[in-house]
């Protein structure tokens, strides 16, 4: 959950649910679809990290825009191709394009699963694809609030005899004075003890931008003020602007959560009343998501509608993604038929590489993909092609540029022909160790040998599948027996 201004949304930073990381992940390169005004994949226009794919990317584009048009209802995409293919990337443009949509530019969330993840001897299949489809709903809730907001320029904690202390010469906070400076003026604030905590939680020092909420004495630390912006020559902090208009005023926090952040927030603890050691050691690896009972779900959803009709909140519809959909049984395509029915839906993209086969759960009935025929019917399939080479190269040197490592033309083309006979994947994760190896020879580029050297040290998963095949047939079946 976070809270923004309306005003310095550009500078504010995203919910921890909402957001995506700022680490270098395997689909950091990822911005967007890269499509024209016209919806086409064009060369003048930036790729947004993505390369290929064209009929794919085009026909997201499309979802993208039935989804703005509230013409999606019902439905869901599957995307359908070999491993490697750009699915899971696609699934995440699309998220993207939501995003950039959006008037607000409010992130749109992007909950990614694998659909074995449903079985776990503890949480029903069902409740964990609800919990998925709720993570994948985002609100944005804007609420008028009274708050002392500015730059702090003094924070002194006034400390006072504690009559409590046993020794009788302990100290306890009395007050807290806190200055705030805005463009238009400055005030002093004196300050119940209680707000200490807060402000220490925060790590709020002299020289940042808070807000404080009047009614609640919740504080926010919005970032370090930018007069501070030359302090440090690398710096990981926010800088932002000293805030206009007085101290105390009236402002617009916008908030964006997901519902299943509400969920979460409002589930009851279980009572700790009647409750022995034993329980309360077995309740410590349980996961909370088993409190979230069906008609907490309701309530929360009958709180958001009415926020929603009274303007207050804002449907930010995301994506769930579901990959190796083939793994989900009968039951779970059941509910999901009936979750996408449902008014609070985000985009659900599936996702398989599996062409005929049988049904999880029912293994005398095959059918394409793995998937019931009735859901097979809702979805708007997409399939995914295998790269050419130079598709293969041009997805190599954007992973080498976001991992920030040089690598010569040379070796960016043997890299993409190993791509093509074993995977892109297992070309992409050469990158890091070639560039170990490059390094080690006093060399920051990479060259054609440091990617043989790594070559050779590792199997790609096709060469290690034959190497088994061929040890299966010396030994008669038996793997590894000597
Ligand atoms: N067209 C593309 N342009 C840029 N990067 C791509 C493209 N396709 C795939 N990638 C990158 O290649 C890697 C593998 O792709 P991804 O995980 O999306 O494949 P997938 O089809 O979902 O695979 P799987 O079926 O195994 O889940 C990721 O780092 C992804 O960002």
């Amino acid at each position: 959950m976070s809270t923004t201004e309306a005003e310095s949304s550009s500078t504010s930073k995203p919910t921890s649910s909402v957001a995506a990381s700022h680490r270098i992940s395997v689909h950091t390169h990822i911005h967007g679809l890269g499509l024209n005004d016209e919806g086409e994949v064009d060369p003048g226009v930036n790729s947004c990290g993505l390369t290929g794919q064209v009929l794919a990317r085009q026909a997201c584009g499309l979802v993208v825009d039935l989804v703005a048009m509230q013409q999606l209802a019902g439905r869901a995409l599957l995307l359908v191709g070999p491993p490697g293919t750009g699915k899971t990337a696609l699934a995440m443009a699309m998220a993207q394009e939501l995003g950039r949509n959006d008037s607000q530019h409010t992130p749109h969330p992007f909950c990614p699963m694998v659909a074995s993840q449903v079985y776990s001897k503890e949480v029903k299949k069902t409740e964990v694809l609800m919990e998925h489809f709720r993570k994948a709903i985002g609100l944005r809730i804007r609420e008028e609030k009274e708050v002392y907001e500015g730059e702090v320029t003094e924070l002194t904690v006034e400390e006072t005899n504690d009559p409590l202390a046993a020794s009788g010469i302990g100290k306890t906070i009395s007050h807290v004075i806190l200055g705030l400076k805005t463009a238009k003026g400055t005030k002093t604030l004196k300050l119940d003890p209680t707000i200490y905590d807060s402000l220490a939680k925060e790590s709020v020092t002299v020289g940042d931008i808070i807000y404080i909420e009047a009614n609640s004495g919740a504080v926010k630390r919005v970032g370090r003020s930018d007069s501070f912006a030359t302090e440090f020559d690398l710096e990981a902090e926010d800088y932002v602007p000293l805030p206009k208009g007085d101290v105390h005023k009236k402002k617009q926090v916008v908030q964006d959560v997901t519902l299943h952040d509400l969920d979460a927030a409002n589930a009851q603890p279980q009572s700790s009343g009647s409750r022995d050691v034993m329980s309360v050691l077995a309740s410590m690896g349980k996961p909370k998501k088993t409190e979230i009972t069906d008609k907490l779900r309701q309530e929360i959803n009958k709180v958001v509608n009415r926020y929603m009709d009274q303007g207050v909140a804002e449907l930010v519809p995301g994506v769930l993604f579901i990959d190796e959909v083939h793994m989900l049984d009968m039951e779970c395509f059941t509910y999901l038929n009936r979750a996408l029915e449902s008014d609070l839906s985000p985009i659900v993209v599936l996702a398989t590489n599996r062409g005929v086969t049988p049904i999880r759960g029912a293994p005398e009935t095959k059918s394409p993909h793995g998937i019931p025929v009735d859901l097979l019917d809702r979805l708007l399939i997409v399939p995914t092609y295998p790269y050419e080479k130079d598709e293969m190269a041009q997805i190599l040197a954007i992973r080498a540029s976001t991992e920030q490592l040089v690598i010569d033309d040379d070796a960016l083309q043997h890299l993409a022909e190993r791509g093509v006979t074993t995977s892109l994947r297992y070309a992409v994760q050469l990158l890091t160790p070639a560039h170990i190896v490059a390094e080690t020879h006093g060399r920051s580029k990479i060259t054609v040998a440091d990617v043989q050297q790594v070559d050779d040290l590792f199997l790609d998963g096709k060469s290690s599948s034959q190497r088994l095949m061929l040890a299966a047939a010396a030994t008669g079946g038996s793997l590894y027996m000597t």
